[in-house]
């Protein structure tokens, strides 16, 4: 459904997009991820055919985003990043405003006004000043926007940033039902452990390149360059410590309590050895076992020292 290749955006001498290639299938929930400045707002808004790439490729439903920008605006919902501000407008006059622009008619217009308003959970809210809801309500609203010409593809830039818990958490169902309906989804985020449980594929973008992609599960085996491992023991800590820090393929051991915490670089079948060894000095071991990482571990380890 979407289809971006060999992607290239230079502002001046900035260089925000080097070479992306990525493929969404109708259906799925993409999600971006990536520190400050990595070149997710850049993407989004070359799909939206808000504006052009520098070199390269972006298809949508097979329309080029650059030269058929019309037919691809027919089949996007876009929700930026930032709420832009609407004096004197009410709920309904602005989704109004936005359901005309798209060449919905009156009556239309109104049937899908109101379901939206519904499925974003603003019903109650119809004749309120945009202005006056807050900053939940108000990214449901742009997304009720988003959605009032019933595109096929939803592109979401950092729908939950600045919500609070409980916002993001009505955001990300929301966003679930939208997926249930078979809506393409491209999503960006800081919230990862959120991400991870929303969509089908993750895409970490770094310095404008995307440096990972795949299923979670797979992004994380893909980048791990080490494990983590928790030790606990009875007692001998010092001990072990100093035999861990002479032992080739750890990297770094810390006491946590009546735990180690060691990071080791070797295979599965260097870290059997390794236990097994542990066990034929002697030291009274509790349990050993590799600690699994979510998503936010991936990306810190992924893009360490890029971004803030
Ligand atoms: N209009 C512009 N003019 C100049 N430079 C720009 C412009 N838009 C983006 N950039 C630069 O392009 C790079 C990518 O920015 P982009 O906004 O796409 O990142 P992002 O991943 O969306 O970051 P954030 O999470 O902060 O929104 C950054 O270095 C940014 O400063």
């Amino acid at each position: 459904m979407i289809e971006i290749k060999e992607l290239y955006k230079t502002f001046g001498r900035t260089v925000a997009l080097r070479g992306i290639t990525l493929n969404i299938p109708k259906g799925q929930v993409y999600g971006f991820v990536g520190p400050n400045g990595a070149g997710k707002t850049t993407t989004m808004s070359i799909m939206a055919t808000l504006m052009s790439p520098t070199a390269g490729v972006v298809r949508v439903g097979g329309y080029d985003c650059k030269t058929q920008a019309k037919e691809v605006r027919r089949l996007i919902g876009y929700m930026p990043d930032f709420f832009g501000v609407y004096d004197n407008l009410t709920a309904y006059e602005y989704l109004d405003f936005h359901g005309a622009s798209y060449g919905l008619q009156p009556q239309e217009r109104e049937r899908v006004i109101l379901q939206m308003l519904e499925l974003v959970q603003l019903t109650g809210k119809t004749n309120e000043y945009v202005d006056q809801l807050s900053r939940g309500m108000k990214q449901r609203l742009g997304l009720a926007r988003a959605l009032v010409h019933n595109p096929q593809v939803l592109i979401l830039d950092e729908p939950a940033s600045g919500l609070d818990p409980r916002a993001r958490i009505e955001m990300r169902e929301i966003i679930k039902t939208l997926r249930d309906a078979g809506k393409t989804i491209i999503i960006s985020s800081h919230i990862l452990p959120e991400l991870a449980e929303m969509c089908d594929t993750i895409g970490i973008i770094e310095g404008g390149e995307l440096v990972a992609e795949g299923k979670v599960q797979e992004i994380y085996e893909k980048m791990r360059t080490h494990r983590l491992l928790r030790i606990r023991l009875l007692d001998k800590h010092e001990a072990l410590l100093s035999r861990l820090h002479d032992t080739s393929g750890i990297i770094n051991a810390v006491r946590d309590g009546a735990d180690i915490m060691a990071s080791f670089s070797g295979s599965d079948a260097e870290q059997a050895t390794l236990l097994a060894s542990l066990l034929a000095e002697g030291y009274p071991l509790v349990s050993f076992g590799e600690m699994k990482g979510n998503l936010e571990d991936v990306f810190l380890e992924v893009t360490k020292g890029g971004g803030s």
